[in-house]
């Protein structure tokens, strides 16, 4: 399923943030999202993701084939590592937890309390949702927050077997994955502000 996105605008807290922005993601494929704090690629992911609805323009492909890991990893602190995962495939209809917990290295922290993991490995248990949701299209918002370097080459590791079984990433980051990925660079979709003679004399 390729993901369209055509002449898109997004605002945040009622504020335009990006406008006229498209690009296609096709199966296989990783795009990178780049550009400085502030900019709005959080805000970009989670309208893809259905979070939030955008000012206008076209979302097309998303429905139903999305999995989203943003900056909160929503993972339930009372129920182990498998607990957590065995939840998250039931939702999703998944077969296994296995190959999750094998991608991430958390078989030695299955009988964990999710709660009482380091924050690296509560990062490890999120990103290991996507293995279960079944989803073709991953959305991930940094997803390299916490992680050590050989936690962030298990996470490259992932999406490259997932780009490799059909399906896509679009990933919000600053370092560098080593993935072979295209850049979608934000910077020219930055939001005009409205000038001030736009502004009603009485508003002002
Ligand atoms: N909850 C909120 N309410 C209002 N404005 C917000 C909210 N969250 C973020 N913003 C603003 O929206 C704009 C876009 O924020 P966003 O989080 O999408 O940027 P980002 O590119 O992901 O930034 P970063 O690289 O720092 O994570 C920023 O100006 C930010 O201050």
């Amino acid at each position: 399923m390729t993901l369209s996105v055509t002449d898109l605008s997004i605002a945040r807290g009622g504020v335009p943030v990006l406008q006229g922005l498209g690009f296609d993601l096709a199966p296989g494929q990783a795009l990178v999202v780049r550009g400085p704090n502030g900019i709005g690629k959080t805000t970009l992911l989670r309208t893809i993701a259905g979070l939030q609805p955008p000012i206008s323009g076209r979302i097309e492909g998303a429905e139903d084939c999305i999995a989203y890991a943003g900056h909160s990893d929503g993972i339930k602190p009372t129920l182990t590592v498998t607990e957590n995962l065995t939840f998250w495939a039931s939702v999703f209809g998944a077969s296994g937890i296995c190959p999750a917990l094998d991608a991430f290295e958390l078989n030695d922290l299955s009988d964990r309390h999710a709660g009482n993991l380091s924050a690296g490995q509560k990062r490890r248990l999120g990103l290991s949702r996507l293995l279960v949701t079944g989803r073709p299209i991953w959305v991930l918002d940094e997803p390299t927050v916490s992680l050590d370097v050989l936690a962030v080459a298990l996470f490259a590791d992932a999406v490259r077997a997932h780009l490799g079984r059909g399906g896509s990433a679009l990933v919000a980051t600053h370092i560098d994955l080593g993935l072979d990925a295209d850049v979608l660079e934000l910077g020219p979709y930055r939001a005009v502000p409205r000038a001030v003679d736009d502004f009603d004399g009485d508003f002002l």
